[in-house]
């Protein structure tokens, strides 16, 4: 079994925990009644390449990244330092991630939030507009192609946007097959953990102007920034590169700078 099977097969039983406390239709009641969703589409299109910035516990290929002792403070350092998006880790047992943690940050900043975790029910799709979320992650590897399009139909449905995540050309059709409007091109490969910078720059080039391209992994700071943007990236999405940093509000400062930097490739681009 691949890590992102071993990853999934945890994910189902411990939403089924969850189930058990919450069914499925008072979650979906909780979701119904809400506050409306934010508009990530529209923060991401803001000129610059915008920088998704992510609330990182641990990761399943380095273990402990960060102690990060208030989840919702790291939060507020991304919103000043210019996040677009902020991103929520909520799968336990690899990233240490919680609902409880994404509560917490939802409480303390307005900017759009990202679910981050292996959505594979749409049980997880409620529960995270049920917690506020704006946006939910959606992994082409993880989920067959009916499934895909169900999870990104219900996805829309409650008002959030799908990041849909894909790692080869293959998967970036599947993607663009079922509607997916936000195509994140993953470095890192799920099922061996390997991160490669080229992928990006192999796939995006095949995507339709109209799709926004965010480049997710091993952004280590600017100049990882700038080789994206010039490959067509149009945000990055950063986890560890931030949380292991001495100062994580200065380290998003310098990426958010070289986003919109007149010498990066969209800076002009709406
Ligand atoms: O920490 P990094 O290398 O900056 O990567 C962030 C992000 O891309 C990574 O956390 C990620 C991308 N896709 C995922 C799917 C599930 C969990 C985590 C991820």
């Amino acid at each position: 079994m691949s890590v992102l099977d071993t990853i999934i097969e945890n994910v189902r039983e411990d939403m089924a925990a969850r189930e058990t406390a919450v069914p499925f239709e008072e979650i979906k009641q909780r979701s119904a009644s809400a506050p409306p969703p934010r508009d990530v589409w529209a923060a991401l299109h803001e000129p610059g390449v915008g920088v998704i910035a992510e609330v990182k516990r641990r990761s399943p290929s380095k273990g402990e990244l960060a102690g990060i002792g208030e989840p919702a403070d790291l939060a507020a350092d991304y919103a000043e330092a210019g996040a677009r998006v902020i991103s929520v880790l909520t799968e336990q047992r690899r990233f240490g991630g919680s609902l409880a943690d994404f509560d917490r940050v939802r409480a303390r900043v307005s900017t759009p939030l990202l679910r981050k975790d292996f959505i594979v029910s749409p049980y997880q799709v409620h529960e995270a507009r049920a917690h506020g979320a704006d946006m939910v992650l959606l992994i082409v590897a993880a989920l067959e192609q009916n499934a895909l399009e169900a999870l990104l139909d219900r996805v829309e449905s409650l008002g959030m946007m799908a990041l849909v995540e894909v790692h080869t050309a293959e998967e970036a059709d599947r993607a663009l097959e079922a509607g997916g409007k936000i195509i994140g091109i993953n470095a890192r490969n799920l099922h061996t953990l390997e991160v490669d910078r080229e992928v990006f720059g192999r796939i995006a080039p095949g995507l339709p102007a109209d799709v926004l391209k965010v480049a997710e992994s091993g952004v280590r700071g600017p100049s990882d920034l700038m080789a994206y943007a010039g490959s067509g990236a149009d945000a990055v999405l950063v986890g560890e590169g931030l949380v292991t940093s001495d100062n994580p509000r200065s380290a998003l400062t310098q990426l958010v700078t070289a986003g919109s930097h007149p010498a990066c490739p969209r800076s002009s681009r709406g």
